[in-house]
């Protein structure tokens, strides 16, 4: 991994209720490259991801994306990502397209650039009719759809994702897969979670693979095949 690093995570722990639970975590996320964080349930995955965009408080170690230090620039630092939960966490008094207004004042994003993506990823996603709903009255893969798109709207360096293909359909997880794709080669880089391997083989460049809440090993997918055969 000699590329630009986008994610710098650094000796990272993360204590709850005096419980360890992410000890001495170190990764980085190259630029323009998908990395797939596994690992069993409860290995510490989700924590991590909650540990980079600020929402679990980590007790030592240093996070920066594109060099901008987590403990240094708070509000700078969270205008370098966007994320996408493993469960939707759309706020009630607001409509699908005010959640999106709400991105688009969050980040900056120009009129043309949002009104081109909320057209572009609304009508394959299949939420044009849903747009002034409010999210109690969506399916639950319509208010994962709607979280998504969310996190698609901004131009940023890097996209966390919790379970990203998650209550999707066929059809709306095929899409994101294109879509990560695509931006992935513009030069985003994206940290995602899954315990679905075939993602892990069709998708990603690396694997970060954690164990009770420390890395066991990291590198190239080529070499997770490898890993694979060796434990079946
Ligand atoms: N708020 C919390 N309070 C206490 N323990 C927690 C809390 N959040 C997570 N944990 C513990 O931290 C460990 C890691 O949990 P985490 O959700 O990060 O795992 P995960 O790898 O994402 O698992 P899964 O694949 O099941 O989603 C587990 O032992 C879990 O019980």
């Amino acid at each position: 991994m000699n590329e630009l690093n986008v994610l710098e995570v650094d000796k990272c722990d993360v204590n709850i209720r005096e419980h360890s639970i992410l000890a001495n975590v170190s990764i980085r996320i190259p630029q323009g490259t998908i990395t797939a964080l596994v690992g069993h349930n409860g290995a510490g995955k989700s924590t991590l991801i909650k540990a980079i965009i600020g929402s679990q408080e980590k007790s030592a170690g240093r996070i920066s994306v594109v060099g901008v230090g987590q403990d240094d620039q708070f509000s700078e630092y969270k205008r370098q990502f966007s994320y996408i939960p493993e469960e939707p966490l759309l706020m009630s008094e607001l409509t699908v397209y005010q959640h999106f207004q709400l991105y688009q004042k969050s980040y900056n994003i120009p009129d043309d650039s949002f009104r081109r993506k909320v057209d572009q990823y609304s009508e394959a996603f299949e939420l044009t009719d849903k747009l002034d709903d409010y999210p109690e009255s969506l399916s639950k893969g319509m208010r994962q759809k709607a979280q998504t798109i969310c996190a698609l709207l901004p131009d940023v360096p890097l996209l966390l994702i919790d379970e990203p293909f998650m209550g999707l359909d066929v059809y709306a997880g095929a899409y994101l897969e294109r879509v990560l794709v695509e931006l992935k080669k513009a030069g985003t880089s994206i940290l995602l979670t899954t315990h679905q391997l075939d993602k892990v083989r069709e998708l990603a460049d690396y694997f970060v693979m954690l164990k009770d809440g420390a890395v066991s090993s990291t590198g190239a997918v080529e070499e997770f095949h490898e890993l694979d055969r060796r434990h079946p």
